[in-house]
């Protein structure tokens, strides 16, 4: 493999002079935005993203409904762009069609787009072929390939579970019951069910396998289902647990403004809480599905307070940071931040509840131990997360593996570590192409 330069570059991440105080726009949701277009690309009318992420992984998602015949029209307002702020006014415009192949889907490193895809690839009329970076090939993808073989798919693959490979879609599925292990990803759950609807019997997924992470990300799932008209029964509302059912019958189009991506707010949050001082998110929702949400908890309990408004969510450091022992098989991906700020702490923490991170973008808990270590951290893998026990820290390189949130972790430790340097900083493009602009932003204005 040819390393592009781009990944052996260096960013010096940059050292806080004091605490920060600022307003960051966080753009919108890469978990809502590539629902939203899924559903949007299987309605029976067209539809709106008002503020869509515009990342790697969304871009991925589009190019690929695109590949399959779905219209995406990309209009950005002339207003867009006033004194400084974030670019708002940005829409997509999704018109959807028969969906068609031959196509070819690049997936990139994006779990949305290498799960919820192959369900839409078989109502499909033609072969599509699924592909991606040298990491696709690692991820599970098991659940969401056996699931759509019961459910009446013709898919070939090499047997091992992952991509690459190619579904024969037939314009039309069967559906029906299934049963998956999803103990390795909560996405398998969500791509059946976002596809349910147009599956000739619906669909009704019963997960079997003894844990399930991320549940926030179902519930993201159905309440974006039931939004464009699905009716969907949920443990939740009086089903059996583990069982989710999916009536067939057409979607809607909506016209859907995204959330701001409240994982992508972490770092930013981490940022008032290691600095002792306040950022403000503004459009923080009240209600939401986003895991991220979870910070307001989980950070108040490391040390800061947080205020949400009607403007968004104005978080401020204390000066003190706080280990803490959480569960954090929810919230999972919110466990790179949680680490860095950890690493900083006062006392130590154990974050429990993510085996199923050593399959994310890179193995997660090996990364972060690693890089944590090397910077004279001491942090160590346990059966199912990391002990992390804080010990001053110098400089170094901050070496990312690909991965957007080690990318932003290595940054929340440069601002309280001189010297840190984090490799290939382009990374955070997957969900996040404006973060070192942010960054540098959000310290500028302290
Ligand atoms: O459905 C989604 O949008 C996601 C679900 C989670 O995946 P896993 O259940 O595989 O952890 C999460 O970590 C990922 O960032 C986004
Ligand atoms: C696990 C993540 O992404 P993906 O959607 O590729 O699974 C993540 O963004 O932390």
């Amino acid at each position: 493999m040819t390393v592009h330069p781009a990944h052996t570059a260096l960013w010096p991440a940059p050292h806080a002079s004091g605490a920060v105080d600022a307003t960051v726009h966080v753009p919108g949701s890469k978990s809502v935005t590539n629902r939203a277009l899924v559903l949007a690309a299987l309605a029976s009318e067209p539809g709106w993203l008002r503020r869509p992420l515009r990342s790697r992984d969304t871009l991925l998602m589009a190019g690929a409904l695109r590949a399959m015949g779905v219209g995406i029209e990309e209009t950005v307002s002339s207003a867009s762009s006033v004194s400084g702020e974030r670019v708002t006014g940005e829409a997509w415009r999704v018109l959807p069609t028969d969906l068609h192949g031959p196509a070819t889907v690049d997936v990139g490193n994006a779990g949305t787009v290498m799960r919820f895809l192959p369900p839409v690839a078989a109502l499909a009329d033609g072969p599509i072929r699924f592909d991606g970076d040298p990491r696709s090939y690692e991820r599970p993808l098991n659940g969401v390939i056996d699931a759509l073989r019961v459910l009446g798919a013709r898919i070939d693959d090499d047997g091992r579970g992952t991509l690459p490979l190619t579904v024969h879609g037939g314009g039309a599925l069967d559906g029906g019951p299934v049963e998956i292990d999803a103990s390795s990803s909560s996405q398998f759950v969500s791509a059946l069910l976002l596809s349910g609807p147009r599956f000739n019997q619906g669909v009704e997924v019963r997960h079997t396998g003894s844990s399930l992470p991320s549940l926030p990300h179902i519930r993201m799932t159905v309440d974006m289902l039931r939004s464009v008209g699905a009716q969907v029964d949920t443990p939740e509302s009086g089903g059996e647990p583990n069982v989710w059912r999916v009536t067939p019958g057409a979607l809607l189009g909506r016209d859907l403004t995204i959330e701001p991506d409240l994982s992508n707010a972490q770092p930013f949050l981490a940022a008032a809480l290691v600095t002792g001082g306040k950022v403000l998110i503004p459009d923080w929702p009240a209600r939401t599905t986003q895991p991220g949400d979870r910070l307001r908890e989980i950070f108040t309990e490391m040390g800061g307070s947080c205020e949400l408004t009607d403007y968004g969510l104005e978080f401020t450091g204390s000066g003190a940071v706080h280990g803490i022992d959480v569960d954090l098989s929810d919230v999972g991906e919110l466990t790179p931040g949680i680490a860095a700020v950890a690493a900083l702490a006062d006392s130590p923490s154990t974050l429990r509840g993510v085996a199923h991170l050593r399959l994310h973008e890179t193995d997660r808990l090996a990364a972060l131990t690693k890089e944590i270590n090397e910077l004279g951290g001491d942090v160590t893998e346990t059966a199912d997360g990391l002990h992390i026990r804080p010990r001053p820290l110098h400089g170094g390189v901050f070496h990312t593996y690909e991965d957007h949130r080690m990318a932003t972790a290595g940054a929340v430790i440069g601002l309280a570590v001189e010297g840190v340097k984090i490799e290939n900083v382009a990374t955070t493009a997957k969900t996040l192409p404006d973060f070192p602009d942010l960054w540098t932003g959000m310290l500028g204005a302290a």
